[in-house]
């Protein structure tokens, strides 16, 4: 897939993975929506990314994505400003085993609305010209970390969601490729919020555990979980993918036994 003109949307795209993500598309000279719910950092993000890519390619649209129809109005006012869409990358997660409804509402049911979102704007069957979805999960799919049973549960589910539109979009010929990204540890804001009660609730008494693991596994830097990203959007052979992203493998393909009678 050439990127040339194209043009994305990224939630959660204004710090950690979702930042380095836009960064990458715009050196791929790719038009970016940023969408966070963080005003001032989105604001700052902005700024800072005309100064590096020029005015005109990137806009940062303030959305919590939690909310339906302020998430359909940023996907709208991308198209209206750009003309086009092309790219939705559904990044924006949370962790919080203490609030874990708003965990499941951000992890898992704003990234089901997003992909349909997407569909709606992209979909050969609603006359537009295909695209890409990318969401992104987590190794937590994986594992079955005694510190986060929720955000866990979440990113099965966000696994589980894709392969199954993923199939939908390949047999209904929407023209839409759909693919999941499963990133180890990432050095971000979020990584550090398993030491804050606020967040993980009476599971931050495994935080020492948490870290040990950690250090066991090593830590990638953001940049990295964007290389990944990048080879998902840009190789058009992919559909129902889930790569994942650690510090022993590298970029990498989870590989699903075929079902047998
Ligand atoms: N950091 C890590 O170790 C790993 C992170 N992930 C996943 O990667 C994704 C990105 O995480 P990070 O960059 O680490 O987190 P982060 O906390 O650094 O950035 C997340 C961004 O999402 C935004 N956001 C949060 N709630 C939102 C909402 N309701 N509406 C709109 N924007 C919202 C935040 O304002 C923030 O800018 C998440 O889905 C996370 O679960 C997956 C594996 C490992
Ligand atoms: C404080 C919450 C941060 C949440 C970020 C996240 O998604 C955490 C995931 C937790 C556990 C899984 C992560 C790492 C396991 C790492 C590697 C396992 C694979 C082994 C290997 O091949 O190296």
């Amino acid at each position: 897939m050439s990127l040339t003109g194209k043009v994305a949307l990224v939630t959660g795209g204004a710090q950690g993975i979702g930042r380095a993500v836009v960064e990458s598309l715009l050196q791929s000279s790719v038009k970016v929506a940023v969408v966070d719910l963080n005003q001032e950092v989105g604001c700052e993000c902005k700024v800072q990314l005309d100064t590096e890519y020029g005015e005109g390619n990137c806009t940062f649209i303030q959305c919590d994505i939690t909310d339906g129809d302020t998430l359909k109005d940023a996907f709208q006012t991308t198209v209206d400003q750009f003309g086009q869409l092309d790219i939705v990358v559904n990044n924006a997660g949370i962790n919080n085993e203490k609030d874990w409804e708003k965990t499941i509402q951000v992890n898992l049911t704003s990234v089901i609305k997003g992909t349909y979102l997407a569909l709606d704007h992209m979909s050969k069957e609603h006359g537009k010209r295909g695209g890409v979805v990318i969401n992104v999960s987590s190794m937590a799919a994986f594992l079955h970390s005694p510190h986060q049973p929720v955000y866990t549960a979440t990113k099965h589910g966000v696994i589980g969601f894709t392969r199954a539109i993923a199939d939908a979009s390949s047999l209904a010929d929407y023209g839409v490729r759909i693919n999941v990204l499963c990133p180890a540890f990432v050095d971000t804001p979020l990584l550090h919020s398993v030491e804050n009660e606020a967040n993980m609730g009476k599971f931050v008494k495994f935080k020492d555990d948490f870290k040990h693991s950690m250090n066991k596994f090593g830590v990638l830097k953001p940049p990295q979980i964007a290389e990944g990203m990048m080879r998902m959007i840009m190789d058009s052979s992919l559909n129902g993918a889930v790569m994942k992203i650690t510090c022993s493998k590298g970029i990498h393909f989870h590989t699903y036994e075929p079902l047998s009678a």
